[in-house]
Parts: C-alpha cells; sequence; structure tokens
C-alpha cells in the first residue's frame, strides 16, 4: 500500500474575482521508506500540497489518501486520526515555551501505546542524543539558538514513530554539517521504520539523500532533473 496517493490534486485559495489557483492536477505516490524531496520556487504551492497531504486542510478537488484513508470528503474527525500516524515538521518549530527540549520531545513519545512514563522519557532522551542536544535537555525553548530548537522539533516528530513524515526546511536554519546528521537521521529513520518521507527544501547540500526528486512550478509538479 501507498503512503500517499494524489490524483488530479487540485486547490484554490480566495472567492470569486480574488480566486487564484495554486495547485494544479498534482498526481504523485510515495511508497513507505521512501524519501521524496520537493523543491521549486517560492510561492509555487509546496506548503499548500504538504499541508494537504497532512490532512490539515480540506480537499477540495481530486482524489488524496494517506496511510490507508481518503482524505478526500473526509471530516474533521478523519483527518485528525490520519494525523496522528504523521510527523510533521514546519518552519516555526511550535514548541511549547513552558516546557524544557526533553518535555517537548516526549510530548511526542506521549503519542505511543504502551509505554510507560520511564520508556517514553528514555525515548525522548534517545532521539535528543541523536539529533546532537545530548546537553540540552533541560533548557526550555528561549535559551536554544534557532537550529537547536529546529532539532528539538524534529525530535518530537521522531518520537512518535510517525509512518510519514512531512518536513518543510528542515535544515534551513542548521549549519551545513547539522543539517546534514539531521538528512542522515531522517532517512535512516524512513530505511528502519518504513516511514516515508516527504521534505520541502532549497538545500542543495542534502539533494543526495533523496530516493527521488520532484520539482514544482506554477502549482505544476515536473519530474526533476536528477
Ligand atoms: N491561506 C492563504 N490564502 C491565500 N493565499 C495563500 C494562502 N496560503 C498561501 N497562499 C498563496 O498561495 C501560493 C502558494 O503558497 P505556498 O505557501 O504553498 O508556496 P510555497 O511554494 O510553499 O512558497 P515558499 O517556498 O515561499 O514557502 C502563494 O502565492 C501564496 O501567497
Amino acid at each position: 500500500m501507498a503512503s500517499v496517493e494524489l490524483q488530479n490534486l487540485s486547490h484554490s485559495y480566495g472567492r470569486g474575482e480574488m480566486r487564484r489557483q495554486v495547485l494544479q492536477g498534482i498526481s504523485l505516490r510515495i511508497d513507505p521508506g521512501e524519501v521524496v524531496l520537493l523543491t521549486g520556487p517560492s510561492g509555487c504551492g509546496k506548503t499548500t500540497l504538504l499541508t494537504l497531504i497532512g490532512a490539515l486542510r480540506t480537499v477540495q478537488s481530486g482524489h488524496v489518501t494517506v496511510l490507508g484513508h481518503r482524505l478526500d470528503g473526509a471530516g474533521r474527525r478523519q483527518r485528525q486520526q490520519v494525523r496522528r500516524g504523521i510527523g510533521m515538521i514546519f518552519q516555526g518549530h511550535n514548541l511549547l515555551r513552558c516546557l524544557t527540549a526533553e518535555q517537548n520531545v516526549q510530548m511526542g513519545a506521549d503519542l505511543l501505546p504502551g509505554l510507560g512514563y520511564r520508556a517514553r522519557r528514555d525515548e525522548a532522551r534517545q532521539w535528543l542524543r541523536s539529533v546532537g542536544l545530548k546537553d540540552q535537555m533541560g533548557k526550555l525553548p528561549h535559551d536554544l539558538s534557532g537550529g537547536q530548537k529546529q532539532r528539538v522539533a524534529i525530535a518530537r516528530a521522531l518520537a512518535a514513530h510517525p509512518r510519514l513524515l512531512l518536513a518543510d526546511e528542515p535544515t534551513a536554519a542548521l549549519d551545513g554539517a547539522t543539517g546534514r546528521e539531521v538528512v542522515e537521521l531522517l532517512r535512516r529513520l524512513a530505511r528502519d521504520q518504513s516511514c516515508a518521507v516527504l521534505m520541502v527544501t532549497h538545500d542543495p547540500r542534502i539533494l543526495d539523500v533523496a530516493d527521488r526528486l520532484l520539482q514544482m512550478e506554477d502549482g505544476c509538479l515536473l519530474p526533476a532533473a536528477q
């Protein structure tokens, strides 16, 4: 079963004369364990595509199946259900300000069924170590740099063992070496846990981790030159 299957997906913003189509007839399939990178100029619709696949928006036109669930025609509850299997790393981190790095990551592990408090805490610590933050576990977000906050957000998404990971420019705030490590980590996750990864990036340093490179232009998907 595909992790993501899109058929003829289109999307518009605005109404009447202000209506503007930003996605035009996109078809795409992503299989478990596959790492797909999506690139394209600013405003071409990448984030819109990611939020539709992430069940954060209502599908207007076309067919969308994510982790075996049809999203076109799905109500709020069904979309909520689908989101449980999806890890999302968007720009802006969305960390809870009053929780330490460890507690923020533990929120991700809290979604795992059947794990006791200690196991969830150990899981959170292990992911923080994996993203190079073993010395920052007790810090609050405002004591972390932008890159460190991004790594906490990544650890939180991974701690929930998602079956699909959607990431919008996950390496934008990271230096070259850390960005590379984080992307290698995402790739390992994809392989080890058969998690599909769809990542929007402008970062040319990480293009080689992809199984597949996709390019978008004006709301359309083009097969990118490898
Ligand atoms: N909520 C919204 N209402 C109206 N227009 C929107 C909305 N969100 C995005 N748009 C417009 O839709 C188009 C596609 O936006 P989107 O954010 O999907 O592009 P993007 O490729 O992710 O851009 P970037 O690389 O700059 O993040 C843009 O022209 C944007 O201004």
